[in-house]
């Protein structure tokens, strides 16, 4: 799915590249960071997903021959339409993993390069980083409330286009066992899955038929829909008449799917039936927009459902739809940047950093990140970054330096992990962050601050800037 060029940018990326190129800026080095204002779905967390893509993309992106050719009837300057046609992304990358749980207003990622370079790449690293990021996040508040049940992604027919592709592989670094997409799922070696759409029980004239020919012809993982006319009455005997068949050829009917109406009511009902006629083996799938607050009320209702199939309100990352991940200039010709804003949230910190995790005494997250300047050693207290005397004592924590090096001189460090094991990195991160963290409703604030020696680098050059 891969086939992107630089031209997957702003226009505005190009018109500051040619004029940074055209004042001989080719060497100036500079540090940008990436990081979000807002915790998505108004959570206690987020999943950081999309490093993977976003660097072996960054490996192979240069403009083609065709992008040249369009960009000749922009107005720009030969000599920079040359300089573009040999680009090749040579600047460094340190990183938190794929998988980690985030949070607000720490770097995520800092790009470092000559400006041309760290420019040129924003849009697409926003891209890439912004809607994965969402949609790992979704998927893994849906897996906190399914707990060990399983859970498919049914999403890419009502994805924004072809972003359903990343979105499934997204929801699988949150938590998710499968999807019905097939493209992901051979890219991306998830288990594919699925079941059958009611057009096809409409299709014949009688729902017992259809269920019959299915399990004949499509026996492997075979799954009946039985909502179509009347779940209790009519899918549900006729499904068990096709699972004594099944039993007959040796073979088993994998599950029955839900697809309206009280999903805990008929799929307690559907239970009893299936259990009574011997069938206790055969699962129930459930789906009709899912999301973690129906699955949580499911399951508060102790609804028997073992399979949720979760679509729109997954891929498209419902209700927000946008991670507001941003791209800011932190230093560049040897010198921190700042963003001055009325909003002192808004306002950048400058420098190279490292972001430190604080673990409390048995090894969980103690519910603070510090953010320092890149060669602080030891750091005792960190502050508020916007409110001037909230303090906090963290000499006692063990540190854990989240920002590492993963790409040099343009070239990825390490080979790329694999989705099963970002997903498993990921779980077990967030078994290390406390319940308080992970609740909906008012979740506890995970406090990130900045470093003494930090503050008052940012501080000076507010006031520089002021004065
Ligand atoms: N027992 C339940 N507890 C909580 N939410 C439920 C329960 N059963 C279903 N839901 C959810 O309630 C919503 C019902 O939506 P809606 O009224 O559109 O469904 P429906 O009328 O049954 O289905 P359709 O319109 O597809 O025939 C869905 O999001 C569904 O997942
Ligand atoms: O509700 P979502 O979370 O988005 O999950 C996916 C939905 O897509 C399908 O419905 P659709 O009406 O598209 O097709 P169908 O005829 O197979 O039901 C499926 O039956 C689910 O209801
Ligand atoms: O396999 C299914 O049941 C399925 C796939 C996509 C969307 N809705 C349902």
């Amino acid at each position: 799915m891969n086939n992107f060029t630089l031209a997957y940018t702003d226009l505005y990326q190009l018109s500051m590249a040619q004029v940074y190129f055209l004042k001989g800026k080719t060497q100036e080095t500079a540090v940008f960071d990436y990081y979000f204002r807002r915790i998505p779905f108004k959570g206690g967390y987020a999943i950081f997903a999309g490093l993977n893509e976003f660097l072996e993309l960054l490996e192979n992106l240069s403009f083609s021959k065709e992008d040249i050719d369009y960009l000749k009837t922009q107005n720009f300057d030969d000599s920079f339409l040359d300089y573009l046609q040999n680009f090749k992304f040579k600047g460094s990358i340190r990183a938190c993993r794929e998988g980690e749980v985030i949070f607000s207003t720490a770097p995520i990622l800092q790009v470092e390069a000559n400006i041309i370079e760290a420019q040129l790449i924003e849009t697409i690293l926003l891209n890439t980083l912004n809607f994965q990021t969402l949609i790992a996040t979704k998927a893994s508040r849906i897996r906190l409330v399914a707990k060990e049940k399983t859970l498919l992604d049914f999403g890419l027919r009502r994805a924004q286009g072809p972003g359903g592709y990343y979105a499934t592989k997204a929801s699988v670094i949150g938590g998710f066992n499968g999807t019905s997409n097939v493209v992901a799922g051979k890219d991306f070696n998830i288990s594919i899955s699925g079941t059958m759409a009611h057009s096809y029980i409409q299709s014949y004239d009688s729902e017992l038929e259809a269920f019959r020919d299915f399990a004949t012809h499509r026996p492997t993982n075979c799954v009946l829909l039985v909502d179509t006319y009347d779940t209790l009455k009519s899918g549900i005997p006729n499904a068990i008449t096709v699972a004594k068949e099944m039993e007959q050829k040796g073979q088993c009917l994998l599950a029955i799917r839900l697809d309206s109406g009280d999903l805990a009511y008929f799929a307690k009902e559907s239970r009893k039936l299936l259990d009574d006629a011997g069938l206790d083996y055969v699962k129930i799938a459930a789906s009709n927009q899912l999301d973690e607050y129906v699955i949580r009320s499911l399951q508060e209702q102790d609804a028997p459902i073992d399979i949720y199939g979760v679509g729109t309100n997954l891929v498209i990352g419902k209700p927000d739809g946008a991670l507001d991940g941003v791209y800011k200039l932190a230093f560049s010709s040897g010198k921190p940047r700042i963003k001055i804003s009325e909003s002192l949230t808004k306002t950048t910190i400058p420098h190279r950093k490292q972001v430190y995790r604080n673990y409390d005494k048995n090894g969980f997250f103690a519910g603070s990140d510090v953010i320092a300047m890149i060669e602080e050693k030891e750091i005792e207290m960190m502050n508020h970054p916007y409110e001037p005397y909230k303090t906090l004592n963290i000499e006692k924590f063990k540190k854990e330096a989240l920002l590492q090096v993963v790409m040099q001189n343009g070239e990825k460090l390490n080979d790329s992990p694999s989705l099963e094991q970002i997903a498993s990195f990921s779980k077990e991160r967030l078994l290390l962050l406390p319940f308080e963290y992970k609740r909906f409703d008012n979740p506890h604030i995970y406090k990130i601050g900045i470093s003494d020696a930090l503050k008052k680098e940012r501080d000076l050059l507010i006031d520089s800037h002021k004065n």
